[in-house]
């Protein structure tokens, strides 16, 4: 996925981003904006094992993308003063690829697993036994002649990330000491993000500027940082360069983000819902040709944000505009259709996918 301007709105990183990202990216517990109760309850956690000079419980960070869970992956080690290794379950294909990592850590590392819920199942099997006993059986040889090696593996401290929790396993999840779930970011939250990303990056942003883009940003930091880029830069070419409430209303205008953060997308969805189908109810499949989309398209990067901003709802007979759908298009809700008026919670967690 790219940076480009149809995904402003995307939680998912741009290939271009990483880099961008990294100059914000708060690197001890003190740094990171919000998420009280995490923070607090991993300083317990961290502070206790140093007391003890062990390596913490293994840690389990759940929530959408974008909200800080690779960033808190990297403040724990940063915190406990210890190295870090990377990777992601879709990468560990082979138990023996998972063997090497864990069999090459040092003690104390941090072995930081994105998207833990898509790690193979002889990988997670091993992980077990790592996990629990520090000890991986390595199998070498195939068929009666296999034989199973025991391998030592260091104390080290798992941080599994994951944005479907639901689909761990059992034993996974009760391997974990430490389950954290991170919960979207509040307007105001986001403001205090983007005060301290302005500042780091030299961007001058008055108070006016900052709220803007954070009503914008959908509760997520990486989508308010990318707002935040690309105001800087009309900012810059168009205006003094000081983000204030008139250049970031005008910049986002042109980049087609919405004052809820919908995207031309977005709004497409809707005003076809609303204008070709009276509001629905009308099949997803339905509703993605009207918008000359694929129908995973606006499953995963419409819905989710329709839903959760009480303007799309999905019910048994397809999908409906809600009254606030109705109204935020500017139209009035015809009587007795829709389904009640749902009260915008933005910063719930996401729904989950329909039947
Ligand atoms: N609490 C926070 N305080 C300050 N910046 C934050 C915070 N949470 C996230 N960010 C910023 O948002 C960006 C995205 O965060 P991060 O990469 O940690 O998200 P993630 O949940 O791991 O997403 P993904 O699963 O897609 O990688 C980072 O660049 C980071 O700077």
């Amino acid at each position: 996925m790219t940076d480009g301007p149809d995904d402003l709105v995307s939680p998912f990183a741009g290939d271009e981003e990483l880099d961008a990202e990294v100059s914000v990216r708060p690197r001890r517990l003190a740094e990171f904006i919000a998420q009280h109760r995490v923070r607090d309850q991993l300083e317990l956690l961290l502070r206790g094992a140093q007391g003890r000079g062990t390596p913490p419980d293994h840690i389990l960070l759940s929530g959408p993308p974008g909200l800080g869970k690779t960033t808190l992956a990297n403040i724990v080690a940063a915190e406990l003063g210890t190295g870090i290794r990377t990777t992601s379950g879709p990468v560990i294909e082979r138990s023996g690829d998972l063997a090497a990592i864990l069999t090459g850590l040092a003690e104390g590392d941090v072995l930081f697993i994105d998207e833990i819920h898509r790690i193979a199942k002889p990988a997670e099997e091993l992980l077990y036994s790592a996990m629990e006993d520090f000890r991986v059986d390595v199998i070498v040889g195939k068929g009666p002649g296999a034989t199973a090696i025991p391998l030592d593996v260091e104390p080290f401290t798992l941080v599994g990330a994951t944005t479907r929790a639901g689909l761990l396993s059992g034993p996974m999840r009760d391997r974990f000491g430490f389950v954290a779930h991170l919960d979207f970011y509040s307007p105001a939250e986001l403001d205090a993000l983007l005060h301290r990303s302005a500042r780091i990056l030299g961007v001058p942003i008055t108070p006016g500027g900052a709220a803007e883009i954070a009503g914008r940003s959908r509760g997520t930091p990486r989508i308010a940082n990318r707002l935040l880029r690309r105001v800087r830069d009309y900012a810059e070419v168009r205006g003094d360069g000081v983000v204030d409430e008139v250049t970031a209303k005008a910049a986002l205008t042109v980049y087609d983000v919405d004052q809820l953060g919908l995207d031309r997308l977005d709004r497409a969805v809707l005003r076809a819902l609303i204008d070709s189908f009276r509001g629905g109810p009308v099949g997803l499949s339905t509703l993605a040709v009207a918008v000359g989309e694929q129908s995973d398209t606006v499953e995963e990067m419409c819905e989710p944000f329709l839903v959760r901003a009480g303007l799309l709802a999905r019910t048994p007979r397809g999908r409906v505009a809600t009254e606030a759908g109705w109204l935020h298009l500017g139209r009035k809700p015809p009587e007795g259709r829709g389904v009640p008026p749902n009260q915008p919670d933005l910063f719930a967690r996401d729904a989950e996918s329909p039947p």
